[in-house]
């Protein structure tokens, strides 16, 4: 049993160290929202929420969230007692959507739980891997000849699997150059929901690049219409923003709307529903792997800790600290090694958050 004592919020910017971008839009930086909560031992643990400044990839963004945490969600935490973190996203179910805010609290709890209980992360989430395979997400380019550099340094560096972003225009044509150069380069695609059923010509031309799967080809509602593609292409579908919760990934599975999901612990509303899916996933052969949001080390540790279950079988997205940052909020850094990353074996994220960092990048402060 522990109480939280303190909740203390940060809203952070901080810039990239090159620009990200997708169908949807370009980013120059991330704001985000670190959420530490204390025990009464003086402990602490960190969550980390994803959203960006504008509701691009989902209806939160990081405005809405920061005050959707002050009113609703820290309320139910500070000063209570709670036995074990599984506890909290029944509680936040009070209140509807904004899964991210509620992940960033709940991952917190979570830290601070394997903290007080002294051991990690991923082994009070019943993870037993020793390291995780990383693979890369590579943004848009302007031009094919830089994103071609772009792999080959990243294949040369070891990551496992190399992802572009597509969009309407950059699709078939870079898929078709890239495999020119790269004939048998575990390579994936990730679309942002930049199709509709109209498009099934190009999914069918990208089917013949033998493409480790598709990610979010159509619109994140589109359960229905995922799964009348699917029936027509033999590549993979992966689904990302489509799945919000235990439920829909329930659907997607009974739909046949996608083989392999993308899962994002802020995207499902925290690490408790994010091991339902893994277990639900588990039970019906659909393969996982962890997605990633651009985060900072905070939420780097947590993507590291869930990706040591069991069923999280493909190479992630969570790429070294350097790849994004100048400077980390975390140390050590997240490094990759020949596309591996070792989880780290202290308490917790296993990772010590550098205040002064955090204090250097922080745009607002709140302590409850
Ligand atoms: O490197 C990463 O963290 C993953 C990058 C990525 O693909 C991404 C980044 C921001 C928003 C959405 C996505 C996505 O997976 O769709
Ligand atoms: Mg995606």
């Amino acid at each position: 049993m522990f109480i939280i004592q303190e909740v203390i919020m940060y809203k952070m910017k901080m810039e990239m160290k090159s620009p990200f971008t997708t169908s949807f839009g370009t980013q120059y930086d991330r704001e985000f929202i670190l959420v530490e909560v204390k025990d009464e031992n003086g402990l602490s643990g960190w969550g980390e929420c994803v959203t960006s400044s504008l509701p691009l990839y989902s209806e939160e963004y990081t405005n809405t969230a920061w005050i959707f945490m002050k009113e609703c969600l820290i309320p139910l935490v500070v000063h209570q007692q709670m036995n074990h973190p599984d506890e909290v996203f029944p509680k936040f179910e009070a209140y509807k959507g904004n899964y991210m805010a509620k992940s960033a609290v709940e991952g917190a709890i979570w830290d601070l739980y394997a903290k007080s209980k002294g051991t990690t992360l991923a082994k009070a989430l019943g993870g037993s891997k020793q390291h995780i395979e990383s693979g890369i997400s590579l943004g848009i380019q302007e031009n094919t000849e830089d994103l071609l550099q772009s792999i080959k340094k990243n294949v040369d560096e070891g990551y496992k699997r190399i992802k572009v972003k597509i969009e309407p225009g950059r699709d078939v044509s870079v898929v078709k150059e890239i495999r020119k150069f790269f004939p048998d380069l575990p390579l994936m695609v990730d679309a942002n929901s930049a199709y509709t059923l109209d498009d099934v010509h190009i999914m069918k031309e990208l089917d013949r690049y033998n493409l480790l799967m598709i990610e979010q080809p159509l619109t994140s509602g589109d359960l229905i219409d995922h799964a009348t593609l699917q029936q027509q292409i033999s590549t993979p579908i992966c689904l990302d923003e489509s799945i919000h919760c235990y439920r829909e990934a329930r659907q997607a599975i009974e739909l046949g709307s996608c083989k392999i999901i993308n899962v994002k612990i802020g995207r499902v509303g925290g690490l408790t529903e994010a091991k339902r899916i893994h277990d639900l996933c588990k039970e019906h052969g659909i393969a996982l792997w962890c997605g990633g949001m651009l985060e900072s080390g905070v939420g780097r540790a947590h993507n590291i800790a869930i990706a040591t279950l069991a069923n999280f079988t493909y190479p992630g997205d969570t790429a070294s600290s350097d790849r994004y940052w100048e400077e980390d909020v975390i140390s050590p850094l997240v490094e990759v090694h020949n596309g591996t990353i070792m989880v780290p074996q202290r308490p917790g994220i296993g990772y010590e958050v550098d205040l002064d960092i955090v204090n250097k990048y922080v745009v607002e402060k709140a302590t409850f």
